[in-house]
């Protein structure tokens, strides 16, 4: 089952992948928005009839837009927070309570190289961070169901036209390979190849984890954003400090 919000992308992309599927696995799609609660509830249950079992489930959703925290509404603050975060635990809670918690399962998570910050993108930065956290405590609560979830964690090189639309410069991906070690753009299948392996029994002894999967980007300096030159940072000494040091 393949769940967005927006049926008529939901029906191109399902039509694409059947023609391309090799297997005799059956594709269905379903409209929900993963930010309320009863379209996920609804999700699950469908996706229970329609296939009578939930082995795995991916939470591929997310999005951001960008702008200086400081300039962030509440209303945009927690729709970032909602779908990155709040989606992503609706869509766990309610496979783990309507499947897995009695047959076991694997989840994935999609986050972000958030590592070092996501300098204009703070709201989906924290939200990542989140996930990632959530991942190794429900690594943890569930492990006794035989549930296995693990995180993927794309560095901001993989191309997509919704993030170029979104973030107004096609260019935008490419202007980060200078700051990339392996010295490219990664492609989607180097993403859904890792979500493949962590869904695989080839990684039955893997919970808890994230993969990043970002050509080296994380090891390396902050993608795009440059801190401008100031000099508001004033250095503290005891020579200059006399008034502190008579204080301690
Ligand atoms: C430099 C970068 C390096 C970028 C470097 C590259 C790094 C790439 C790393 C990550 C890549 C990806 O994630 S790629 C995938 C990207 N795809 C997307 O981001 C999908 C598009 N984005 C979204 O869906 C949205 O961002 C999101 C806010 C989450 C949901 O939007 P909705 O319209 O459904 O939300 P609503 O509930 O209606 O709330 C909208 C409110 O959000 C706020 N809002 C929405 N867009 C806004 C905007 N452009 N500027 C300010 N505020 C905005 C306003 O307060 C809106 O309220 P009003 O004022 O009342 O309207
Ligand atoms: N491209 C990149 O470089 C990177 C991507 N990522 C993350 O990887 C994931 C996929 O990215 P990508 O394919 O590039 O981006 P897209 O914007 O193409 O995909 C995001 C998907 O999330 C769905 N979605 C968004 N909000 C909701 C919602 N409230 N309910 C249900 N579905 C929702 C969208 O479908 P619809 O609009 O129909 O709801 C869309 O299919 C995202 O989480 C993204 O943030 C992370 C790092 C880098």
């Amino acid at each position: 089952m393949v769940a967005s919000r927006n049926e008529e992308r939901l029906r191109k992309a399902t039509d694409e992948m059947k023609k391309n599927i090799t297997s005799p696995a059956e594709l269905d799609h379903m409209q929900c928005n993963i930010r309320k609660e009863e379209q996920v509830q609804n999700l699950i249950s469908t996706t229970l009839k329609r296939f009578g079992k939930l082995d795995f489930l991916i939470n591929n959703g997310g999005g951001q837009f960008p702008a200086r925290a400081e300039s962030f509404s509440l209303k945009g603050w927690n729709a970032v927070i909602e779908t990155n975060l709040t989606g992503t635990f609706l869509c766990c809670r309610e496979a783990y309570n309507q499947w897995m918690n009695d047959n076991g399962g694997v989840i994935v998570n999609i986050i972000a190289d958030m590592w070092k910050g996501i300098p204009m993108m703070s709201h989906t930065g924290a939200a990542r961070a989140a996930v990632d956290n959530l991942t190794k405590s429900l690594a943890l609560e569930w492990a006794e169901s035989g549930v296995r979830i693990n995180s993927v964690a794309p560095g901001s090189s993989i191309y997509s036209e919704t993030a170029a639309a979104n973030y107004g410069d096609p260019k935008i991906f490419a202007y980060n390979i200078p700051k990339i070690p392996l010295k490219r753009l990664g492609t989607v299948e180097e993403i859904s190849t890792s979500v493949c392996f962590l869904l695989s029994p080839a990684s039955a002894y893997i919970t808890g984890e994230t993969i990043k999967v970002d050509g080296g980007g994380s090891l390396y300096s902050t993608m795009i954003f440059e801190v401008p030159d100031h000099k508001k940072s004033k250095a503290y000494t005891w020579k200059d400090d006399e008034e502190t040091k008579s204080k301690l």
